[in-house]
């Protein structure tokens, strides 16, 4: 049997990456008649996406193309440097979807699936005369908020300096108004203007958007892509969410064992687990007041800390020695804290969050960390840092009640500038009211984790709009 063949192409960074192949995996087991082409950049690939990559099946429905490197010109905003690599990389990729249609043991060409970040592939698709969807690796309440943003910008030529001036937002995602420090950072910096209005304008370019998330978490938002006048006119989006990373992804095995061990010991629901994404660290003031307030608070604790990058260097945290943590740390922590809590470096998240001791998740909010959490039932206490973190912050804290406020938004220069510093008391305030156990934000969590469980199954809404994302495949062939 021939198959329709969908040519992938994600962002290479973990946070996308993964979520994007774990979408191919669903939608090969969805239907046998697909067979999916993954076209590999690099850039930056960390050792956790080089381990996930390694760890995929290869089939005849699933396989990788490692496309060359290409030489691009530094520059400070590493954005800025993979737009520059992805138009760089349109000649590999046009060969490689030639290579791959010519090839007699494969199907027809159906379509390409690119990450949000790669909407200037479309222009590759249409060479092909296929249609491009795009994944958005985020809510759709901030797909609606990045949308109308692109149209005041494109209609009324609206400076993202006026939008910062203004306090609230109406955003047809959002019930209630969006405080203008909730706006990404892409949309409200200059340095990412024509950035953000390229990508953004390639999504509405795109023929349809896959979304990592679930109607019934964002019911409002999903429902205004149909009925609000706003967002009248723009490309079908599909929610097939939550797509989560079903293996852990820990590189050191036998740390995640021993925290495991750890957490088995302790009683459920007692234990705050902070952790910050792929890319999240503190500098050294900032992770002291981490510490007081976990020493205040007296909670069980797992504490994922990493060591900030030096400025303009292009990649993830680093792991602290054990005599640097001590130096980082308040003196004594360590010792004080041995048997009550155990800091790390990358964290086994998955593992931890589905253990029935964890109670409670000190989060940046990065959309993966979000639907994780749910899907566990596991509150959060939000802290975004960077891109639509804070976003995300308002949305769960604010439209849908499924979290705490630690902070909704972040250090960024308009704010508090470099010396931006959360204090103990507040953060102490976060780690009591997360890990409540009678707290309504507990069980409404709970509930939604239900709901994030069964909207895969028969009868949920992602099993539906799944189905019409396979039929608008098999369709173009
Ligand atoms: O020690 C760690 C740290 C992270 N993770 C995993 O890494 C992923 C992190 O993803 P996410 O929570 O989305 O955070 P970021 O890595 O910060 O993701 C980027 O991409 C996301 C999706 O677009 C955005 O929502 C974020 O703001 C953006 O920073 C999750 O699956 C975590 O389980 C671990 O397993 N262990």
């Amino acid at each position: 049997m021939k198959k329709a063949q969908l040519v992938f192409i994600p962002f290479p960074g973990l946070s996308h990456l993964v979520s994007t192949l774990e979408l191919a995996k669903l939608l090969i087991n969805c239907d046998n008649r697909l067979r999916i082409t993954v076209l590999l950049i690099e850039f930056s690939r960390s050792k956790e996406t080089d381990a996930y990559i390694q760890s995929l099946p290869i089939s005849d429905s699933l396989n990788f193309i490692d496309l060359p490197e290409c030489f691009v010109p530094p520059n400070t905003n590493p954005r800025a440097v993979f737009d520059a690599l992805l138009e760089a990389q349109k000649p590999n990729v046009r060969q490689a979807v030639s290579d791959l249609i010519n090839g007699e043991q494969h199907g027809p060409l159906a379509a390409f699936v690119v990450d949000m970040f790669c909407t200037t592939m479309i222009d590759v698709a249409k060479e092909f005369s296929v249609p491009t969807l795009i994944f958005f690796t985020s809510s759709v309440a901030c797909l609606g908020l990045n949308l109308h943003i692109h149209t005041l910008r494109e209609q009324d030529n609206v400076d993202p300096t006026q939008l910062l001036q203004q306090t609230e937002l109406a955003i047809p995602t959002f019930a209630n108004l969006v405080p203008s420090y909730s706006l990404p950072s892409s949309v409200i910096s200059k340095e990412w203007e024509s950035l953000f209005m390229k990508y953004t304008g390639g999504l509405k370019k795109s023929d349809g958007i896959i979304v990592n998330s679930f109607e019934e978490l964002e019911s409002y938002a999903v429902h205004s892509f149909s009925s609000h006048p706003g967002l009248a006119g723009l490309p079908i989006i599909y929610p097939v969410g939550p797509i989560l990373t079903p293996e852990p992804k820990s590189k050191n095995v036998v740390e995640s064992d021993d925290i495991i061990k750890w957490l088995d010991e302790q009683p459920p629901s007692s234990v705050v687990f902070f952790c910050f994404g792929t890319s999240g660290s503190f500098d050294e003031d900032q992770v002291k007041e981490i510490a007081y307030a976990i020493e205040n608070s007296g909670a069980r604790f797992v504490w994922s800390l990493r060591k900030p990058q030096p400025k303009g260097v292009m990649a993830a945290p680093s792991e602290y020695s054990r005599s640097d943590l001590s130096l980082v740390l308040p003196e004594g922590f360590l010792d004080r804290t041995t048997g009550i809590g155990r800091v790390i470096g990358w964290a086994p998240q998955t593992q931890i969050l589905a253990h029935p001791a964890t109670g409670g998740f000190v989060s940046h909010c990065g959309w993966n960390s979000t639907l994780e959490s749910i899907y566990f039932g596991v509150p959060i206490a939000t802290w975004p840092i960077y891109a639509e973190q804070q976003t995300n912050a308002f949305e769960l804290v604010v439209e849908l009640k499924l979290a705490v406020e630690i902070a909704l938004d972040y250090k960024v220069e308009f704010k508090g500038g470099p010396n931006y510093l959360l204090t103990a008391d507040k953060i102490e305030r976060g780690i009591r009211s997360v890990l409540d156990k009678d707290g309504e934000v507990r069980k409404k969590v709970k509930q939604m984790s239900e709901k994030s469980r069964k909207t895969l199954e028969e009868s949920g809404s992602s099993y539906a709009y799944l189905g019409l994302l396979v039929d608008y495949i098999m369709n173009q062939i």
